[in-house]
């Protein structure tokens, strides 16, 4: 078997709110392995969010291995962390937060050539994975004259845009209708597929869950 792409073992995380401190990660313990498309559940508040900033190496104050393709990223300097998480990693959010003064292509483009990609072969990477989510009459529209629908495909399009071996996703279509959650989630699901990519995909939705290649579920802070 390959190694995982993700290895958590007993992941911790505390907040003190109000002089209470509250142990949201009680020893979380988890392995993905290339490829493979998990789905995370959870309650509101049970932590999935934390669980998914703690692996995508965005906030400090966890305990814990955290290892990202082999790589044990609590010994990483700060450059280090941001060179990781940009090699590895790709991330979807509930709200896409495209950048609004760009097209759907500079959208993609541009952490492609963030990472060194050369412009010419990222525009067409860019243009294949948007056209791959069927917005190849859309590559020159600002996400404010997009559906919402079609902001998300481009959010994907972006996350997948370096060809991360994982990407987080958080609550990806928890703001579209349930149709076109539905629609978007299939076409992310085929793409990720297609790519190679694993997934770790945080959503309320135990319907959706179920067409991922496993599920794990948060409780009282920990995976069951
Ligand atoms: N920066 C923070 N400071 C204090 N408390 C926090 C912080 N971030 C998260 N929490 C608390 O940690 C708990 C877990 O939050 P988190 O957002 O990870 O849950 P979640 O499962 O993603 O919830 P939802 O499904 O509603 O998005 C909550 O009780 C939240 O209030």
């Amino acid at each position: 078997m390959s190694d995982p792409v993700v290895r958590l073992r007993e992941l911790r995380r505390s907040f003190s709110q109000g002089g209470v401190t509250i142990d949201v990660l009680r020893g979380v313990n988890l392995e993905i392995r290339p490829g493979e498309i998990v789905a995370l559940l959870g309650p509101s508040g049970s932590g999935k969010s934390t669980m998914l900033q703690a692996i995508g190496l965005l906030e400090g104050g966890f305990s814990g291995l955290i290892e990202i393709a082999g790589t044990d990223a609590s010994k990483l300097s700060g450059d280090d962390r941001t060179a990781l998480r940009r090699d590895h990693l790709g991330f979807v959010y509930q709200f896409h937060h495209l950048l609004p003064d760009f097209n759907a292509i500079e959208n993609v483009v541009l952490p492609q050539l963030v990472a060194g990609t050369d412009r010419a072969v990222a525009e067409a990477r860019a243009a294949e994975l948007l056209s791959a989510l069927g917005l190849a009459k859309r590559l020159d529209h600002r996400p404010s004259q997009l559906s919402g629908g079609e902001q998300q495909r481009v959010a994907v399009a972006r996350a997948l845009a370096n060809r991360p071996e994982m990407v987080l996703a958080d609550e990806p279509t928890g703001n579209l209708d349930e149709a076109t959650a539905d629609r978007v989630l299939e076409e992310f699901l085929k793409l990720v597929r297609g790519e190679g990519s694993a997934a770790l995909i945080a959503t309320h939705n135990e319907r959706l869950a179920l067409r991922m290649d496993r599920v794990v579920r948060l409780h009282e802070g920990v995976l069951e």
